[in-house]
């Protein structure tokens, strides 16, 4: 049987998660990027997924890497894209523009939270969103793909 091909997901966040777990901990928790990113490694090596990870405050070089990822052969995206979910319409063309699947992701239920934080210019070109699960959410969206990998039709 042929080796089960690698896939490749691209886990991205947005701006001040480097300081995730810093402050705000009610409604950021009080896990750290690093320790988000670990797990994920280790979730993903179980699924035979190959995990790479970007971090940025700049909204260009999200841009950019969302650019670089298709001569990458990235086969889906995970992105927080925090404060940039709101404002964006660049990171919305750069993903819409991809043909790459992505799923949105936000530690916080952001529908329960100020009213700017209600829209998102991606939501619509998710091929789902996750939102208000903590920072299980990034653990649950990884899940996702490696299910959908494998056929995406008995539950696990
Ligand atoms: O809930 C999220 O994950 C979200 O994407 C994340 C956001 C966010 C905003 C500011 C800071 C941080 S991370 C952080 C938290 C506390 C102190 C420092 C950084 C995340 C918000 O901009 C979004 O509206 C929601």
């Amino acid at each position: 049987m042929a080796e089960e091909q690698l896939k490749k997901i691209l886990l991205i966040n947005g701006p001040n998660l480097n300081l995730l777990g810093t402050r705000e901990p009610a409604i950021y928790g009080s896990t750290t990027l690093k320790d988000v990113e670990d797990s994920m490694y280790q979730q993903a090596s179980k699924y035979n997924l190959k995990l790479s990870s970007f971090q940025s405050n700049h909204e260009g070089h999200i841009v950019d890497r969302i650019h670089s990822a298709y001569e990458e052969g990235i086969d889906a995206v995970i992105i927080n894209p925090a404060a940039f979910t709101h404002t964006s319409v660049a990171l919305r063309d750069a993903l819409a523009g991809l043909d790459i699947p992505f799923v949105e992701l936000h530690i916080s239920n952001v529908h329960k939270r100020e009213p700017f934080r209600h829209h998102s210019y991606l939501s619509d070109k998710a091929e789902g969103v996750i939102a208000g699960l903590g920072v299980f959410g990034y653990i649950a969206a990884l899940e996702y793909w490696a299910w959908k990998f494998r056929g995406g039709a008995a539950l696990p």
